[in-house]
């Protein structure tokens, strides 16, 4: 039996965006499916599943669930990325008004997107909690990583060159005290005024183009550093592109950036 899907990204962080509206295709989405959709050798090929389904969020606003799924099959509490190439699907269904803001819900509760003039999304990721330091290695390598939660756990330190991560075959070395699930380890240099680049290992993924909430987290550790006042914008540049991050004075970050659905097509795997 095949059933539909579409493939789509935000700044090459991709994803297999799987429509369930009802629930009643994949409902309890296996992690041996994901993983199959999730291959880029035998299957679609992405970074993580995005299944979309209708919210049961009472507010009425609030008509789909993002049900966010990391290539290895494990489960995410959040996808900055995800949540922008998300509403793009919603937006090029019809499936939402396209004059209003977009509710997703998520399993760090509902993001809000809007579209900008030029094309863009930018979501409401909600307000981050900032934690302590701990130490994270890459072979021999050590650093002092900041502890920032965007719904999901991140650590963020800066690099003299995105290089000295290696090659992010393996996951970095955590601190299981801190990050008992895992956590996704941020790698940053400095680039300019307000501009920094990185690169980026994912719990669940690996080292992917683009990591939304990572980009957020990274944003906040560099502002913190430089002591930036609210409402400064960050430029953010990802292997697989740019995001715009905006910590506001009421303590929300925001992120604006790209997305599209580049395929659509069926499948039974
Ligand atoms: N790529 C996603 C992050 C996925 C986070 C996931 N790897 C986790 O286990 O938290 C993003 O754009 O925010």
């Amino acid at each position: 039996m095949t059933y539909p899907f579409l493939k789509g990204h935000g700044t090459e962080n991709d994803f297999v965006l799987l429509p369930d509206h009802d629930g009643s295709i994949h409902g309890d989405l296996s992690a041996e499916r994901v993983r199959a959709l999730c291959d880029r050798r035998a299957g679609i090929g992405a970074d993580g599943v995005l299944r979309v389904v209708r919210s049961e969020n009472p507010d009425p606003a609030v008509e789909w669930f993002m049900d966010y799924r990391n290539s290895d099959g494990s489960i995410s509490e959040m996808c900055g990325n995800g949540v922008r190439a998300f509403a793009r699907h919603l937006l090029d269904e019809g499936l939402v008004d396209t004059t209003a803001p977009i509710h997703v819900d998520t399993r760090a509760g509902v993001k809000v997107v809007t579209q900008t003039e030029d094309g863009l999304l930018t979501v409401d990721m909600g307000e981050p909690k900032v934690f302590g330091q701990s130490e994270i290695s890459v072979g021999a390598e050590t650093w002092t990583a900041l502890h920032v939660d965007m719904g999901n756990p991140h650590a963020v330190l800066f690099v003299d060159d995105l290089a000295d991560a290696g090659d992010l075959l393996t996951p970095p070395v955590h601190d299981e005290r801190v990050y008992p699930h895992g956590v996704n380890v941020e790698f940053v240099v400095e680039k300019g005024k307000r501009h920094v680049g990185m690169r980026v290992h994912e719990r669940g993924s690996g080292e992917t183009r683009s990591c939304g909430t990572g980009a957020c987290a990274v944003a906040i550790t560099a502002m913190l550093a430089d002591d930036a006042p609210r409402g400064t914008t960050y430029r953010v540049d990802l292997p697989g592109g740019r995001l715009d991050i905006t910590w506001t004075a009421d303590n929300h970050i925001l992120m604006t950036g790209p997305a599209v659905v580049v395929a659509k097509g069926e499948t039974d795997l």
